[in-house]
């Protein structure tokens, strides 16, 4: 059983940030060229003479891509560390976008977006990986989320500056412009980003863990200077790796189902709203991210024993809010359709919970390694929801005119993929906490907690 690390000083608060803020930066440009095909779908289209079908093939190679190269990653996070890793992918996301620039071909086009892919892929457990090395574990919460709502703002660099030169310059100059981005954000990484902070710190135990931030300050966990090669097998043989896992696998999917593929033809096809409407409901979906982000992390510090209770509520909340959505068989009046996006926010925000449990179940020296397991969990349930979607339809309205019903019938199979979910974090959840009681931590019952609140009242 991994035993709390001991203390340190903190870190200089302007240092941290700016490490921070370096990977943060380099990540924000991964998510512009994770989405800026999406917007240049039309130009894609007639570039490679390609169906709109096959079209959503780059979306399925880019996901499968990225979730495939997330545990290859995590290793090399562990082993190289985030700013080598940063700085690399950067580059490697570079290449893509440079070669997606100048060739016509199809399987050309498709291998530039593997390479942007596998660059992309290395990013976001990078940069978390910054976050408990570098500021005191009650804030790590927050920062994670935070991590999360920053990166999402590289979708508008595509929909905004990235649309703009593409249009007015066309296909070429607007990828070498991504591509020039990317290698500009691998340099400023290289710079500025740095693994650990540099103080006299005592050598971490190797199976310490970094506590959960209740109360007092507790500064970062230290990441071990001298590297080793992580054994996968002891991530996976840790319980609170998988609540991770499932906890990331039950939440991302929801809203990436929606998000990048399904939601617009929905909310359009079925629902009868104009495009102008549709990205109204995304826009509303990513400002409550901004909200919902720093509220969850304040909940997990102060509450680190109930993390599962914002997974679960999150999980009934948008289970709710589809069965409101999709029972009915007219289209929803728009607050329906507003609780609908709230919900899936909800979820995206709640997925981030799984690292904290990596966090704070995994010891630093294979942190990297389980975050990486964590984030495949997000992206597999992503590829099986979209595909079950995608499925349903095909059988239901093979000529792709989807009405209503087709929507109504083809949403509801993404029960299959709760069901997996909920049942694998529900069993995660019962082997962590008997590893915790094995370690002394007992989380005692919420019917005992109401209890002793009631008793506290009384006496107070
Ligand atoms: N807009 C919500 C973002 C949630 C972040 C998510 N939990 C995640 O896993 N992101 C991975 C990534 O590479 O973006």
């Amino acid at each position: 059983m991994a035993v709390v690390s001991p203390f340190r000083d903190p870190a200089p608060a302007r240092l941290a940030f700016a490490v921070w803020g370096a990977g943060l930066a380099a990540y924000v440009v991964a998510v512009t060229g994770r989405t800026s095909l999406g917007v240049a779908g039309l130009q894609a289209v007639d570039r490679f003479e390609i169906s709109a079908a096959t079209l959503s093939l780059f979306s399925v190679v880019q996901l499968a891509v990225y979730a495939a190269a997330q545990i290859p990653v995590g290793l090399l996070l562990d082993r190289i560390g985030s700013r080598r890793l940063i700085a690399t992918g950067a580059m490697v996301l570079a290449a893509g976008q440079l070669m997606l620039a100048v060739v016509d071909t199809l399987p050309m086009a498709l291998a530039a977006r593997v390479l942007v892919g596998v660059g992309d892929a290395t990013a976001f457990v990078s940069v978390l990986r910054l976050v408990p090395a570098w500021f005191p574990s009650r804030r790590v919460p927050v920062l994670t989320q935070m991590t999360g709502i920053v990166g999402s703002t590289g979708q508008i660099i595509s929909a905004v500056p990235f649309m703009a030169v593409l249009l007015r310059f066309g296909w070429t100059p607007a990828f070498v412009s991504l591509a020039a981005l990317g290698v500009f954000m691998g340099i400023v990484a290289a710079i500025v980003v740095r693994d650990r902070p540099r103080l006299p710190a005592p050598a971490p135990a190797r199976e310490s863990v970094q506590p959960v931030g209740t109360g007092a300050e507790v500064p970062p966990a230290a990441v071990p200077a001298r590297r080793e090669k992580v054994s996968l097998r002891a991530v996976m043989g840790e319980p609170g790796t998988w609540l991770g896992f499932f906890t990331h696998f039950v939440s991302l999917f929801p809203t990436n189902t929606f998000v990048l593929l399904w939601g617009v033809p929905f909310l359009t096809a079925g629902q009868g709203r104009s495009a102008q409407e549709a990205s109204v409901f995304l826009t509303v979906s990513a400002l409550a991210g901004v909200v919902m982000g720093p509220v969850a992390g304040e909940l997990q510090a102060r509450h680190p024993l109930r993390r599962s209770w914002l997974v679960l509520g999150a999980a009934a909340f948008a289970i709710g809010a589809w069965t409101m959505v999709l029972v009915p068989t007219t289209p929803r009046p728009t607050w329906q359709l507003v609780v609908l996006v709230l919900a899936l926010t909800s979820t995206a925000t709640a997925s981030n919970v799984g690292f904290d449990f990596a966090r704070t179940f995994v010891p630093p020296a294979r942190l990297g390694t389980a975050t990486g397991v964590v984030n495949v969990g997000g992206f597999v349930a992503s590829l099986i929801s979209i595909y079950l979607v995608g499925l349903v339809l095909d059988l239901v309205r093979p000529d792709g005119h989807y009405v209503l019903d087709d929507f109504r019938a083809a949403f509801a199979a993404q029960g299959v993929v709760w069901v997996i979910g909920l049942t694998g974090l529900l069993t995660a959840r019962h082997a962590t906490r008997r590893r915790m009681a094995e370690g002394g931590v007992v989380v005692p019952p919420v019917r005992e907690v109401i209890a002793r609140m009631r008793n506290h009242h009384r006496e107070g």
